[in-house]
């Protein structure tokens, strides 16, 4: 099992397969400001997030879930609690141990795909692992790039590729290094509805097929949808947690209409989810 009291340690050489839980957040806190004009953007934080699943993090503009996302991969510090990844306490790190982490533990899909513009698909993919110093897999290289279809783009830079296909890259570099966990920010949020559901469909094969844990910032309830578990934030507080929820689920609880009557139960949506992909 994990050690959530455990010192924070080499990132490189632990991790911890057995715990069913990849990343958790203990009684986290972040507020921004001084005491005139103080923000809490996480207030008390409990959560668990699991391994071999994906978690979709709802909530309106400025309910603290980017601030979560940002405690949780090391980019932002907690006022108070802790946070812990494969055990390691982030929470606790030192800057050295951080990007440690951040090379070895953690995977990152942003809203705006983040790729080198000089550098070629295959680059961008490589890219994270040359940085690191760390032996690239040819074979699971080749899997990944069939995964996501860009077998013939590979010599493409980003200006010669589509939004989708720019995410697809992101989502490829994220899943070469073999994270612990991924966090996606939005990462369907410069995408059409088509290249959307694609991208959606690559991290949910990522999870079925290779045990990925994936956590995703969305404001879009059909990416919410491919989600095995959906958590809604308001004002810095966890206020739902949906264990497969449908589409017509999610958007009941965000019209305010949180009862389950039972009726959602099993129900896919007609248009957006990919169910060959789950
Ligand atoms: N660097 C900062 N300085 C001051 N306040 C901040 C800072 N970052 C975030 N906040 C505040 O913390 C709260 C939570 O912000 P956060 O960005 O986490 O929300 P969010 O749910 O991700 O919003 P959005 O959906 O608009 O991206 C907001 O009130 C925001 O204004």
């Amino acid at each position: 099992m994990g050690a959530p009291n455990g010192n924070p340690g080499d990132a490189s050489d632990h991790t911890d397969a057995e715990d069913p839980v990849v990343a958790r957040a203990v009684d986290l806190v972040k507020t921004y400001g001084d005491a005139d004009s103080r923000v809490t953007a996480l207030d008390h934080v409990n959560v668990e997030f699991a391994r071999g699943r994906m978690t979709a993090i709802m909530g309106p503009s400025g309910s603290g879930k980017s601030t979560l996302m940002h405690c949780m991969a090391g980019l932002d510090t907690p006022t108070s609690g802790r946070v812990f990844v494969e055990g390691l306490e982030v929470s606790a790190m030192n800057q050295r141990q951080l990007t440690d982490l951040r090379r070895n533990q953690i995977g990152f899909i942003f809203q705006s795909f983040n790729l080198v513009p000089t550098l070629s698909a295959e680059e961008n993919i490589l890219l994270p692992l040359e940085i690191a110093g760390r032996p690239i897999d040819r074979a699971w290289f080749r899997r990944v790039v069939k995964v996501v279809g860009l077998e013939k783009r590979l010599s493409h830079r980003p200006s010669q590729l589509s939004g989708g296909q720019q995410q697809r890259v992101a989502c490829a570099r994220a899943m070469m290094a073999r994270p612990a966990v991924i966090f996606a920010d939005e990462p369907t949020g410069n995408l059409d509805s088509r290249s959307s559901r694609e991208v959606l469909g690559f991290l949910r094969q990522s999870v079925r097929d290779y045990g990925q844990s994936i956590v995703m910032v969305t404001h879009d309830p059909r990416a919410a949808s491919y989600a095995d578990r959906v958590l809604v934030l308001a004002d810095g507080r966890i206020t739902e947690d949906l264990d497969h929820p449908t589409y017509e689920r999610i958007l009941e609880v965000f019209a305010g209409d949180g009862q389950d009557d039972g009726q959602n139960g099993g129900q896919g949506d007609e248009a957006g989810r990919d169910e060959d992909a789950r």
